[in-house]
């Protein structure tokens, strides 16, 4: 499966003919291949289908539990990812009646500048670019979670990387760096799975919106199909794509009015009002410490009934904070080498404060019998 090294034919046959960037190319196993040497039995595959099943109730409101995407920034040790699904799947069945728990399994990181692009692609963090490990290592990583029984999430950065793991993933985001791309829209119109659009890095909410309606529709466009090779995309749209409020240079949005204002955006655009609201990112300014009480800030607005709060996301992991992975000391064990992250002990309180949020919710709808009165059963209402 693996083909030789060699130039671009981009530049024709002499490397020296380029006045721009050159590129040389090394074949990967194609997905079809990782698929058969890495696959999801049939057990496994109905996990997937039934955490996606799940999901997308809590998204349109037919299950009145708060969806909370939580995990590491960006996965880059196999047994830290494990030894972290490992305690998050316990909270998960702790507060399975009021938080329907999927991890945060990011293979892949968009910069905004320079910096390590992920495991599938760098997962040496060293610069050698060893893909075909990386797709291999990232996929076993994800068959390892979905096995343990926890659903995962991913950012889809890379649309010709989908194939590779779109058949494990429960969740999926559009990143702020890329809900403007006709590209990545015309992705999420196909996925399989729930896919929650970003704000933009300037913390524009208008084009996560848009990105929600141009993936409802179906597109064809030209894109990789599973054995590598270019091939017409025909999407059927995916209706249960959203916004998700993540703050951002203007400063953050996950604050009642902002919700509010986003809420009516959506309603004003004949989308459904709702919203997955990142403690993280441009709503906490990458702190940590901050991030916990974001928050609590979006647990207060659930409390007092907050019923177009549909998600929260967090960035946690087993050490508090971030490292810097090219010092070249060793690794700090369960900590993060992209954004800081909330650790375990802080984690485990943000999740009962939510979970707590999500009864109190739950008593006020019941209270005022409005509850469930605006369930909608697709992005547009
Ligand atoms: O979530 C992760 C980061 O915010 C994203 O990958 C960008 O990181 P950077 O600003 O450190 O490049
Ligand atoms: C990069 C991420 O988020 P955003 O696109 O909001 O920056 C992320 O969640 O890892």
């Amino acid at each position: 499966m693996f083909r030789e090294a060699g130039n671009s034919f981009l530049h024709g046959k002499s490397p020296n003919n380029c006045t721009g960037g050159r590129v040389t190319v090394s074949a990967v196993p194609s997905a079809t291949s990782l698929a058969d040497q890495l696959a999801v039995s049939g057990p496994l595959a109905r996990t997937v289908l039934h955490a996606r099943h799940a999901v997308t109730r809590v998204l349109t409101g037919l299950d009145d539990r708060l969806l909370a995407v939580v995990g590491p920034c960006s996965i880059h040790d196999a047994d830290a990812a494990l030894a972290y699904a490992l305690r998050l799947r316990g909270m998960a069945e702790e507060l399975a009646d009021d938080l329907l728990v999927v991890m945060r399994a990011y293979v892949e990181k968009p910069r905004s500048a320079l910096g390590w692009p992920g495991l599938a692609t760098d997962p040496g963090l060293d610069g050698t670019f060893r893909l075909g490990d990386g797709l291999a290592l990232a996929r076993k990583i994800m068959l390892d979670i979905t096995t343990l029984g926890l659903p995962l999430a991913c950012e889809w950065l890379n649309p010709a990387l989908a194939e590779y793991f779109a058949d494990l993933v429960t969740w999926g985001a559009i990143g702020a760096r890329t809900v403007e791309s006709q590209v990545h829209r015309q992705l999420a119109s196909g996925l399989p799975m729930p896919v929650g659009m970003k704000n933009t890095t300037t913390g524009s909410v208008g084009p996560a919106i848009d990105a929600v309606r141009v993936a409802a529709a179906g597109h064809g466009y030209a894109g990789t199909g599973r054995d590598g090779t270019l091939t017409l995309l025909r999407t059927s749209g995916n209706p249960h794509c959203h916004v998700v409020l993540r703050g951002g240079i203007a400063g953050p949005n996950h604050t009642a009015p902002k919700v509010a204002e986003a809420l009516s955006a959506l309603r004003a655009a004949g989308l459904a009002e709702r919203v997955v609201v990142d403690a993280s990112h441009g709503n906490s300014g990458k702190d940590h410490e901050r991030q916990r009480l974001v928050a609590g800030e979006i647990a207060d607005q659930v409390a007092a009934g907050a019923w177009g709060i549909r998600g929260v996301l967090l960035e946690s992991f087993l050490r508090p904070g971030r490292q810097d992975p090219d010092l070249g000391s060793p690794l700090v064990f369960g900590q993060s080498v992209t954004d800081p992250c909330l650790g375990w002990e802080t984690t485990v309180e943000a999740l009962w404060q939510l979970a707590e949020a999500t009864r109190a919710r739950r008593e006020s709808l019941a209270a005022n019998a409005t509850g469930h009165l605006d369930v909608v059963g697709s992005a547009s209402t």
